[in-house]
């Protein structure tokens, strides 16, 4: 008997609408297997711009190391949770798509986070990652605790990393990558815009009859990250592998500058630049 209640309490958190969040799109508007059309199908944005980033930053894995693939790699992973959270906006959807993130972030902290901002009893990156690890662990352990302060949460994770890339672009003299810190801060104020404003003003745009502020969130939370992971990148690689003297160049435009951000490595000298 009790085998038979556990098992149905499994199968509740794998039931449609058993998450405790909705976002403002309405649900089976255009089909009965799947909640949140618009959000199901701009997750698979991740799947367009993974693949690029992928190709793109591959000269500069080489040269530093090829673990620094694993954010990318992983981003496909959150696009996957995603599409199947607001397919089904079951729990389990849900823990997916926040932990899938959580644990991007953590892969990219314990990658690119500068060296120098290290907390003082750290002395290499090695520790650095491990002291990342343990409290990855701790959060994914809590956020069963209160499922739906997780993505509040997340956000705070997401304030922390634009002070450390306010910090690090204190002292840069380099247009491009000034340029690149402006545009990619941009583009997460108006992703957040509309990630916050799909949960606060949720009634207003249904007035508006315009419900799609979390898609529209997907595709712009996707090219922040393409844009502020490729600064970050290029700040480590100046510091870590500086003779191999990076640059900074968009595909497919490089000279508008429009497109996806990438590093390119080159042995000629460059004009003088402080990152
Ligand atoms: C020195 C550190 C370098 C870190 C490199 C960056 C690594 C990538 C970071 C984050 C990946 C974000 C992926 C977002 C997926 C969105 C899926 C989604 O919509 N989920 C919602 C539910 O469907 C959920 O409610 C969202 C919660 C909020 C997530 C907030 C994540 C913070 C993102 C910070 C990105 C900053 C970009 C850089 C800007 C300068
Ligand atoms: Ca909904
Ligand atoms: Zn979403």
């Amino acid at each position: 008997m009790g085998g038979v209640y556990s098992s149905e309490k499994m199968a509740d958190v794998f039931a449609y609408e058993s998450s405790e969040l909705d976002w403002c799109e309405d649900n089976y508007r255009y089909s009965e297997h799947v909640v949140e059309y618009f959000n199901t199908v701009s997750s698979f944005f991740f799947f367009i711009v993974a693949p690029i980033m992928l190709y793109l930053l591959h000269p500069y894995a080489k040269q530093r190391s090829l673990a620094i693939h694993m954010v990318w790699i992983m981003m496909i992973f959150v696009g996957l949770f995603s599409a199947y959270f607001h397919m089904t906006l079951s729990f389990v959807g849900q823990m997916l798509d926040e932990l899938s993130i959580l644990w991007v972030l953590a892969v990219g902290y314990a990658t690119w986070f500068p060296r120098k901002l290290f907390p003082s009893f750290i002395k290499d990156r090695s520790t650095f990652s491990r002291l990342v690890l343990l409290i990855t662990v701790i959060t994914t352990v809590s956020s069963f605790a209160k499922p739906t302060a997780n993505a509040y949460a997340l956000n705070c994770f997401g304030l922390h990393l634009l002070y450390t890339l306010a910090v690090e672009m204190r002292r840069c003299t380099d247009l491009k990558a000034l340029r690149l810190a402006k545009l990619s801060v941009a583009l997460w104020v108006l992703a957040i815009s509309c990630w916050i404003s799909d949960r606060l003003c949720c009634s207003f745009w249904q007035r508006l009859n315009f419900c799609y502020l979390h898609g529209i969130w997907h595709i712009l939370i996707v090219m922040a990250v393409a844009y502020g992971s490729t600064l970050v990148a290029y700040l480590d690689a100046s510091n870590e592998i500086p003779y191999s003297l990076p640059g900074l160049a968009y595909w497919p435009c490089d000279k508008w500058a429009v497109g996806f951000p990438h590093i390119v490595l080159s042995s000629s000298p460059k004009t003088q630049k402080r990152c």
